[in-house]
């Protein structure tokens, strides 16, 4: 019988590792097949649309994030990757379409319980910092004390697993200020992680590292996925990285999906905008320009001034 999550195979012997896609479409049809609920992706968004002051960011953006996979989130700046992630949190609202985490509307909660949910997920931000007053031990203890009731001597084990988990344990008690950038991104990823989340966000988790930490930091995130049976979504520039990262690749721009799919089947996608976003040419189809007035006009140079 296929684990639902990992894709093991159990009593019969020889371990199968299959991609987590493929495992949720095996097991849909195994449910399908036996006429049972076929499983929900963690993340369901669609026809999603979004207006921030008179800008436009989304217009009808739809995809899903399986359950088990880590999911790429690509897109030219200030296409509004990170205000995606904000609607999935909760932060930020959304005009119109649906946008569903763990089977709920996310729109539709009540204050409790979105505080509920987001004891479900984990983030990384980029400019998620460290408290500089606190240990590496308690900032990583921060949110077990923040948001349970467990005595000191279980938050010590917890901690030092998840310091554990990021090569981190030995580092317990130095301050955030004896850390090297990559060091203080893996802490943070330990904090991330407190809860046991099932759902981590990734904004931006590689910038400013230096290629070892750059790998230490690729590699956690697929280890973590995969043993901790985490849902990811990563939003990252980095194709090399995301490469060996991500499972799936979702290309947002001009407030539309213009790619989805299997990563390397998107990375091969023939589309121009795909090709001009992803070879970084600036006179694409994709605008290199933030809507302006005419640069006549801002520098004077109209006629008759
Ligand atoms: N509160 C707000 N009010 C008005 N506009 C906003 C607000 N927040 C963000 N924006 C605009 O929304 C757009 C999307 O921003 P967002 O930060 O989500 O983009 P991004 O894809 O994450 O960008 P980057 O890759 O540069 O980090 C940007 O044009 C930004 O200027």
């Amino acid at each position: 019988m296929l684990n639902a999550v990992t894709g093991r195979r159990g009593r019969y012997g020889t371990l199968t590792r299959f991609p987590p896609t493929q495992v949720q479409a095996l097991n849909d049809a195994i449910a399908n097949s036996r006429g049972e609920p076929v499983a929900a992706p963690v993340v369901r968004v669609r026809d999603l649309a979004t207006r921030l002051g008179d800008k436009r960011i989304f217009d009808g953006v739809t995809f899903d994030v399986p359950a088990g996979s880590v999911l790429a989130l690509m897109g030219p700046s200030g296409t509004g990757k990170t205000t995606l992630l904000r609607h999935l949190t909760g932060q930020q609202p959304y005009d119109a379409g649906s946008v569903q985490v763990f089977g709920q509307e996310v729109a539709a909660l009540t204050h409790r319980d979105l505080y509920a949910l987001r004891r479900r997920m984990g983030m990384l931000f980029q400019h998620g910092a460290l408290l500089t007053d606190l240990s590496v031990f308690d900032n990583v203890a921060f949110p077990l004390r923040e948001n349970t009731d467990l005595p000191e001597r279980l938050i010590r084990t917890l901690v030092l697993m998840k310091l554990q988990a990021v090569g981190l344990r030995g580092a317990a008690g130095l301050m955030p200020s004896e850390l090297s950038g990559g060091m203080a991104r893996r802490v943070a990823l330990a904090r991330a992680i407190a809860l046991d989340p099932a759902l981590i966000l990734y904004d931006e988790p590689f910038v400013g590292l230096d290629p070892i930490a750059v790998a230490a930091v690729v590699e956690l995130i697929r280890t973590l996925n995969r043993t901790l049976g985490l849902t990811s979504i990563v939003v990252a520039h980095e194709i090399e990285h995301l490469r060996r990262v991500a499972d799936r690749l979702v290309v947002l721009s001009g407030g539309k999906v213009i790619a989805q799919g299997a990563v390397d089947d998107v990375l091969a996608d023939p589309s121009p905008m795909v090709r001009q976003f992803l070879q970084g040419l600036s006179d694409g189809p994709v605008p290199f320009h933030y809507p302006a007035a005419p640069l006549a006009g801002d520098f004077g140079l109209e006629r008759g001034r």
